[in-house]
């Protein structure tokens, strides 16, 4: 089974780009969505959140806005969240490699936004990066209502786009229409069968 690695910076469409493999039959693990899943009422990642970032949660509900506003003023706040929720979604990611190999997929797709930051490159057998300009990708997440300073604070803490890119096995250009985008996706499975 070949193991994609998919990452890119805050809203340069990792997960549109990701939908895009899957119409091609190729399934997708989403960390932002495992994260979504963990933190969500009930989730495993709720009771060391509420002990971590006291005020956070209340009722079994975690406030996101209040503990993302709070993370990005406070670097080691980042960090003690990222320990906590990181090993968490490599658990997930394993049970989803797992049903995958047992479904005999030829190949899967991890989309990761830390992929080179985190070390989840290690873990896969390609690395994909999607890239726009840094005024398409500004302009697509102020479209979501995040505050101009608060992606500029994600935006910093991530590895810089031409670095990404330097060290991405493949680069699927996202700030031109999605048929660019789309092509770019055929290439890579053309390339996978050969
Ligand atoms: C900070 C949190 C609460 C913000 O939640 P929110 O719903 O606003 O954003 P969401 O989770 O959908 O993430 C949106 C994007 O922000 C960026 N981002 C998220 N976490 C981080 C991080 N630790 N470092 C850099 N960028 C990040 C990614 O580009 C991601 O795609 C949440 O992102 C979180 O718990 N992050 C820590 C876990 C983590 O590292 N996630 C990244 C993938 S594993
Ligand atoms: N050519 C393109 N390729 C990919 N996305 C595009 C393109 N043109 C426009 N978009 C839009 O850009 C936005 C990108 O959002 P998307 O959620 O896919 O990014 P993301 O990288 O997954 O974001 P995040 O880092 O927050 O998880 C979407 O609204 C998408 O429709």
């Amino acid at each position: 089974m070949i193991v994609l690695g998919l990452t890119g910076g805050i809203g340069m469409g990792k997960s549109t780009v990701a939908k895009m493999f899957a119409a091609h039959g190729i399934p997708c693990f989403n960390a932002d969505a495992a994260v979504h899943q963990l933190q969500a009422p009930g989730g495993r990642a709720i009771p060391a959140l509420a002990r971590a970032f006291p005020g956070t949660v209340n009722n079994g509900v975690l406030d996101r806005s209040k503990l993302r506003a709070l993370v990005l003023r406070d670097n080691a706040a980042m960090r003690r969240l990222e320990a906590i929720m990181h090993p968490m979604v490599y658990r997930e990611e394993e049970k989803f490699r797992t049903a995958a190999f047992r479904a005999h997929r030829r190949a899967v797709l991890l989309d990761i936004p830390l992929l080179f930051e985190a070390g989840g490159y290690r873990r896969v057998h390609r690395t994909i990066t999607v890239s726009c300009p840094r005024d398409v990708q500004i302009a697509r997440v102020l479209k979501r209502g995040l505050p101009l300073a608060q992606i500029e604070a994600i935006i910093a803490r991530q590895m810089p786009d031409a670095e990404k890119r330097r060290r991405a096995g493949h680069v699927i250009p996202t700030g031109l229409s999605k048929f660019h985008a789309q092509r770019a996706v055929r290439h890579i499975i053309e390339d996978l069968r050969k």
